[in-house]
């Protein structure tokens, strides 16, 4: 029986989706018998070592596989999951083993499951004969046949050749040929422009296999970061290739530094930059070069037939019409604000406060969704004109942390899931009193377009210090890439700046933010503090000169402390030793400091070459010892 399913699902193109829900045995012995007598199959777990790890699903993209194991027992990964059946080629079919614990998210995947043939449920009480002879029963016609190179694909080899100064765009959904395309124009190119080199960049080597395969050997792979570093400006001519799995600076740096041909990505978010990845960078590179954006609609991994796409962007809420960008003005009357969770929404005010978040925020994925339905500490509140949700604030629960887990969590050696702000303050800044409050963070916070500039941001944060206060919560927070426009929309409220990354994140190309407000007296008086603090190595990082009061110092040594001891590198470290310097010098210490150190221009890397140590980490235990020494001298 099987054998004949597998047969007419392969005629047909489709792709099956069999969906264990059952007792941990049961699921166990499934797993087994499919690792035994399938063996060619992408095996993705996070309890069995013969499996891969599931956060390495993404190794797996840009490929085309015929079986999938999906391990979901510890709990579901809605991101690996989208991304794998993604690179599921029609005939094929991927085993999910469900947690044996229910949750809103895992009924979710059942109940539309059902709408959906091909995407069937098995229980210990199914008979596998049985559930088969039913899909059997659904008319599965023959795919159509399919022509190499489709129509879609010819005209843009056609016209990417006929304009070879613009920067081609595919974007389009998973399987839809647009790596192959690519292949196909690499290989028009060299034929009508011979001798001009072109070079592919993606995020791994085989992620641009399928490019490569369909090339014939007209393009050559180098790493994204090799064409940085190595390679002049202009000198090369460039493909990118599942761009969304780069960080959006890196491919701002390529397409400025060199000519960047075309570029190719999916646009449904959960490749690691997010739906937003679309959102951002086109909109970032049409005003930049002259672009074309190209169309493929028409799935060639599977048959248009198949239902394993729309379950799941049912399933997922992949498919949002995007909102409309003419302002609508509104008057303040209007707007309606009320706090609710994922799980009291109706599915057509789920769909509108996920797409709202896809659409606003670079890391956005199906991850969201089952964290907002499944976890206790996630909460909304939605803002509405007439009905509809415009604004969302999403905002989750953090601390206490437990009193025997705090040291470690503040030296490092513990980080717990979630709790971001607790612990950032309790880590970077060295100041673990925080770490027994009742924190409240907004993890993320979006406006629909047509409707931001009219202070439904700030209602939004308004009504949510009010409730936080009502809860008796310690203090308001957020954690976010500081665009420059993003930060003043927080600066313009009540949150103040407590600290400002000096690495850029690398999803979206910015610093990170952590903002907050105290609502306890003792919190307020600890967060301005924090923010003076911040200011002052603001100012120092420009060169300025920077005031210091007693409470920027006291923070200062609990930094330098925290690096002396081993907990903090030092790039988080040295504007705290400059201020400590400067209220009591390392000379009158008696101690002496290579003259560059503490300037907020020289990083560890630089400094190690200049003053000629052996490495890094030989650099940096010198200068903890030191630290250790004038700690002790300057008490
Ligand atoms: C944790 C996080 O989520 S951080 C990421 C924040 N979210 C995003 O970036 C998603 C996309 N952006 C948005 O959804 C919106 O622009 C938001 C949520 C940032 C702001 O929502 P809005 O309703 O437009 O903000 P609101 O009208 O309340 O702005 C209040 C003040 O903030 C400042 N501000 C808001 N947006 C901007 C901006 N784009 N540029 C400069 N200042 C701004 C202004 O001072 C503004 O007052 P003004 O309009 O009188 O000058
Ligand atoms: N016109 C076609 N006819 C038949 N097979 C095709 C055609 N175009 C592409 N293929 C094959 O279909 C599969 C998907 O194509 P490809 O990898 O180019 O799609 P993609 O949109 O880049 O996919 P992904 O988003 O997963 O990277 C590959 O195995 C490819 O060889």
């Amino acid at each position: 029986m099987l054998k004949k399913y597998l047969k007419a699902i392969k005629t047909a193109q489709v792709r099956a989706v069999f969906l264990f829900d059952g007792p941990t045995p049961w699921l166990q012995a499934h797993r087994r018998a499919a690792l035994s007598h399938i063996k060619d199959i992408v095996h993705i777990s996070d309890k069995h070592d013969d499996a891969s790890a599931m956060h390495r699903y993404r190794d797996y993209l840009g490929n085309t596989h015929h079986f999938l194991l999906l391990d979901f027992t510890t709990t579901i990964h809605a991101d690996a999951l989208a991304a794998l059946l993604g690179t599921l080629s029609g005939g094929g079919v991927a085993f999910v083993l469900l947690p044996p614990q229910d949750s809103p998210f895992r009924q979710r995947l059942i109940n539309t499951s059902h709408k959906f043939h091909h995407v069937s449920v098995m229980h210990p009480s199914t008979s596998f004969r049985q559930l088969l002879t039913e899909q059997l029963s659904h008319s599965l016609e023959p795919a159509p046949p399919l022509a190499f190179p489709t129509r879609e694909q010819q005209l843009i080899v056609q016209q990417m050749v006929d304009l070879p100064g613009t920067c081609h765009l595919l974007m389009a959904d998973r399987g839809r040929g647009k790596s192959t395309t690519l292949g196909l124009a690499a290989q028009a190119w060299i034929r009508s422009y011979r001798g001009r080199e072109l070079v592919v960049t993606g995020p791994k080597p085989n992620s641009v296999a399928t490019l490569l395969m369909h090339a014939a050997d007209s393009v050559r792979f180098v790493a994204w970061d090799r064409l940085l570093s190595e390679y002049p400006n202009q000198s090369v001519r460039l493909i990118i290739d599942e761009a969304a799995a780069i960080p959006i600076h890196i491919l701002k740096q390529l397409s400025e530094r060199f000519t960047v041909w075309a570029i190719a990505t999916t646009v449904e978010g959960y490749e690691g930059c997010g739906r937003g990845f679309a959102v951002r960078f086109v909109d970032w590179l049409q005003v930049r070069k002259m672009c074309k954006q190209h169309q493929l609609s028409t799935p060639v991994r599977w048959a248009p037939a198949d239902t394993c796409e729309p379950w799941l962007n049912e399933a997922l809420l992949l498919r949002n019409q995007p909102s409309s960008e003419f302002t609508k003005v509104l008057t303040s009357s209007q707007v309606e604000i009320e706090a609710i969770n994922a799980r009291q929404l109706t599915e057509h005010q789920l769909s509108e406060v996920i797409s709202l978040l896809l659409e606003a925020h670079y890391q956005s994925s199906p991850n969201d969704l089952k964290l907002l339905l499944d976890d206790a500490q996630q909460h909304l509140l939605v803002a509405r004109v007439q009905g509809h949700i415009v604004g969302v604030v999403w905002y989750s629960e953090e601390g206490p942390l437990p009193a025997r887990l705090q040291l470690d969590i503040q030296t490092g050696r513990r980080r717990l899931h979630g709790n971001i702000l607790p612990q950032a303050v309790a880590f970077y800044l060295q100041q673990g009193e925080c770490l027994d409050w009742r924190w409240w963070r907004v993890t993320r916070i979006a406006v629909v377009k047509a409707y931001r500039r009219q202070r439904i941001g700030r209602q939004l944060l308004d009504k949510l210090q009010d409730m936080a206060q009502q809860a008796g919560i310690d203090a308001l927070g957020s954690s976010f890439g500081a665009s420059p426009k993003v930060l003043d929309f927080w600066r313009s409220s009540p949150f103040e700046l407590i600290r400002l990354g000096r690495k850029l994140n690398m999803a979206s190309g910015y610093p990170n933010a952590l903002v907050a407000t105290g609502l306890t007296p003792a919190a307020a008086l600890f967060i301005a503090q924090l923010h003076a603090f911040s200011n002052a190595e603001l100012e120092w990082r420009q060169g300025r000169p920077v005031t210091i009061n007693s409470s920027i110092y006291r923070i200062a040594r609990d930094i330098l402390t925290g690096f002396a001891f081993g907990n903090l590198p030092f790039t988080e470290a040295q504007f705290s030793w400059s201020v400590c310097d400067i209220k009591y010098s390392m000379k009158a210490a008696g101690l002496t400091l290579p003259g560059q150190i503490l300037k907020a221009h020289e990083d560890l890397a630089k400094l190690t070459q200049k003053y000629g140590y052996s490495s890094q980490q030989t650099m940096q235990n010198q200068l903890r010892s030191l630290a250790r020494e004038y700690l002790e001298l300057s008490r």
